[in-house]
């Protein structure tokens, strides 16, 4: 397995790229350390399989290297760079049987049988494959022969990296919270280096230890789970995870504090100097109704099971707060809403300038 760095990459599809908007990857530094678990998450057209296809070897990046241990493999093509993939479609063989398919990557490089079938038996328990290894590969359903991509993937103990491209797409849909969790129970056991590519947050969350949100060709923010969650770096990483994602509300600020419509919002802490268009963003489990809050006009009231989602106007903007089940609003009324101080951020452009208090 190996660190791979990402040195200073930047891919445009054009012949003579010239704005900004002409570059699919802008300019992207990354460590991606040995055996870490990785997601590449964003929404379609971001740049996720340009950046994944670099990796791979089947796109040449315009600027900048690929790099492996240290070793620079930005002009070896992928049958060089010693890798396996994991595609959004099953890629077996359906005439062989499930062992047969399971193999065929360490035969292929000559490995001793013996070896083989002892690895073939551990990846089949691994992906719950066991009772179907001398079946033909033709007769199984897409989520089996999807699992035995997975085997495919994993079965070499000597590659680089294993990448996954929207591996649970055809995945049955009561099936796919159970493969999500075995992924990351695989990973702990294989600790091979994994890039997995999705536009799921909670395929990301639940797989990365380390998760790459991109938006329009750019890393916005990389971090854990509980990162993105709790300190969002940008806006896009509030909004995009998370269910409501993050309030966001256009503010001012002046003199190191913020104000909502000339009244002063407590905030996490400091404010680094900035400029440009600010809001406060604060996400909606940290948002409760209080009577000397925010003024608010409630619109809805969602009952979700487990605690009730409220939807209030505050101003032009639109609000959710995450409430408890046993309390009520009626649609229209007045009332106030509070910010948890140390989980009410303020972003400019975007990024975000408060600092927590340390
Ligand atoms: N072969 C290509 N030729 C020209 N432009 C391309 C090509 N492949 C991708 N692009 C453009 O590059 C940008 C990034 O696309 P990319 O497919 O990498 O994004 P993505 O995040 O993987 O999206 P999706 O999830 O839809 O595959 C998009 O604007 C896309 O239109």
């Amino acid at each position: 397995m190996a660190r791979i760095t990402l040195d200073r990459l930047r891919h445009s599809y054009m012949e003579a790229p010239a704005a900004e908007e002409d570059w699919a990857i802008k300019q992207i530094d990354i460590d991606w350390e040995d055996g870490g678990a990785y997601a590449l998450l964003g929404p379609s057209g971001c740049g996720k399989s340009t950046l994944l296809n670099i990796v791979s070897g089947l796109v040449r990046p315009t600027e900048g290297r690929v790099l492996f241990d240290g070793v620079d493999v930005t002009a070896l093509p992928p049958d060089r760079r010693n890798i396996a993939q994991v595609f959004q479609f099953p890629v077996i063989y359906d005439t062989m049987t499930v062992r047969q398919n399971l193999a065929f990557p360490l035969r292929n490089r000559g490995v001793e049988p013996g070896r083989i079938a002892a690895r073939v038996a551990e990846i089949a328990e691994m992906l719950e494959l066991e009772t179907m290894l001398d079946r033909r590969a033709a007769g199984l359903s897409a989520d089996e022969k999807q699992k035995i991509s997975m085997g495919r993937g994993l079965v070499r103990d000597d590659v680089a990296v294993v990448m996954f491209d929207e591996p649970l797409t055809v995945i049955d849909p009561h099936l796919k919270w159970k493969l999500r969790s075995k992924l990351k129970e695989l990973h702990s056991e294989v600790r091979a280096t994994m890039i997995y590519v999705t536009h799921d947050q909670t395929e990301a969350l639940t797989f990365a230890d380390q998760v790459v949100v991109m938006q329009e060709g750019e890393v916005v923010q990389i971090g854990t789970p509980v990162d993105l969650f709790e300190r969002p770096g940008h806006t896009f990483v509030g909004h995009f995870i998370g269910s409501p994602g993050m309030n966001l509300l256009p503010c001012e600020v002046r003199d190191g504090a913020a104000f909502l419509d000339g009244a002063p919002i407590a905030i996490e802490g400091p404010l680094k100097p900035a400029s440009g268009r600010t809001e406060i963003g604060v996400r909606p489990e940290y948002v409760s109704v209080a009577s000397d809050g925010v003024p608010a006009r409630v619109l809805r009231l969602a009952d979700i099971g487990r605690h009730k989602v409220l939807e209030a106007m505050v101003g032009e903007t639109r609000v959710s707060a995450i409430i408890g089940p046993e309390e009520s609003a009626e649609e229209g009324a007045e009332i106030g809403l509070a910010f948890r101080p140390d989980q009410t951020r303020v972003y400019a452009d975007g990024w975000l300038i408060s600092e927590a208090r340390t």
